[in-house]
């Protein structure tokens, strides 16, 4: 049966298809190369970082919808958001740029990036080197690379290839199985490189932050652990960093809340 994922990188590959074919590779290449330098996306959620008395980094993110959800607030103005996530105290933002199944944007991103200071990443399925180009172009920091995406040597190939253009990556996994090849290219470069786990299975949409608790042991020293969906409450927030995680990633709970950045000092407030 195919699952969410399967369907989104079929989806994905048709789109980037047509993209190419309107803008080429090198055209996306030279502007990449005139946009101003990338901000520390790794170093933003590293503790030195962060004001006294805060649990853990937060990477907000802006979600207008998503698979699982369904419309989330399908009307937010994402600099609006943006603006608040920042003001709040966030440390990085993450922007949703997939257009079919989440309701995002480059546009988005390159709004969001330029109204604020934080490091801001391309949250996508990221699947060839065009698609770096493109997200450096658009003025990302960093970017979201999901191994369970990228079978083989392909992260690598493209981790490799997001260092090239200056890009940070997180590295999303799932799969516990796929942790030892995340752990060694994490580790290899871990001024630009942080480990993001799922809490969310993609073919049932259960969440269950057990499997971050479970996996954070696995992650090499020096490198930024994030736990990635479903997160709440700051009672949730409060056992993940005592379990050693260093940084959460939360979309829906912000974006729901009357009161966003009471929302965000509630869960990561000093
Ligand atoms: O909205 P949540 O449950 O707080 O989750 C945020 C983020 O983890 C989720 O959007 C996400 C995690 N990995 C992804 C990969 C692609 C798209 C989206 C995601």
């Amino acid at each position: 049966m195919a699952t969410i994922l399967d369907k989104i990188l079929t989806r994905t590959r048709t789109d980037l298809a047509a993209r190419e074919a309107t803008v080429p590779q090198s055209r996306q290449e030279a502007l990449a190369a005139t946009t101003p330098p990338a901000r520390d996306f790794t170093g933003a959620l590293r503790p030195e970082n962060r004001d006294e008395g805060t649990p853990l980094a937060l990477i907000a993110e802006v979600k207008r919808a998503s698979p699982s959800a369904g419309p989330i607030a399908e009307a937010a103005d994402p600099v609006g958001v943006a603006t608040i996530y920042d003001a709040a105290g966030a440390q990085c933002v993450s922007v949703l740029t997939d257009g079919p199944f989440f309701g995002g944007s480059l546009d988005d991103l390159k709004a969001v990036r330029s109204a604020i200071d934080r490091p801001v990443l391309r949250k996508d399925f990221i699947v060839s080197r065009y698609q770096l180009a493109e997200a450096r172009a658009a003025g990302a920091d960093a970017v979201l690379l999901i191994a369970e995406c990228l079978p083989g040597d392909e992260l690598a190939v493209l981790h490799a290839a997001a260092g090239e253009y200056g890009l940070h990556t997180l590295i999303e996994l799932y799969e516990p199985e796929n942790m030892p090849r995340v752990a060694a290219l994490a580790a290899a470069a871990p001024e630009r490189t942080s480990i993001g786990v799922n809490n969310r299975d993609l073919r049932t949409f259960t969440v269950d932050l057990e499997h971050s608790l479970k996996l954070v042991a696995d992650c090499p020293a020096g490198v930024t652990f994030v736990s990635e969906s479903g997160i709440r409450t700051r009672k949730e927030i409060d056992r993940l960093a005592a379990a050693g995680v260093g940084a959460v990633l939360i979309g829906e709970t912000l974006m729901r809340a009357p009161d966003s950045a009471a929302k965000v000092r509630e869960l990561v407030g000093g």
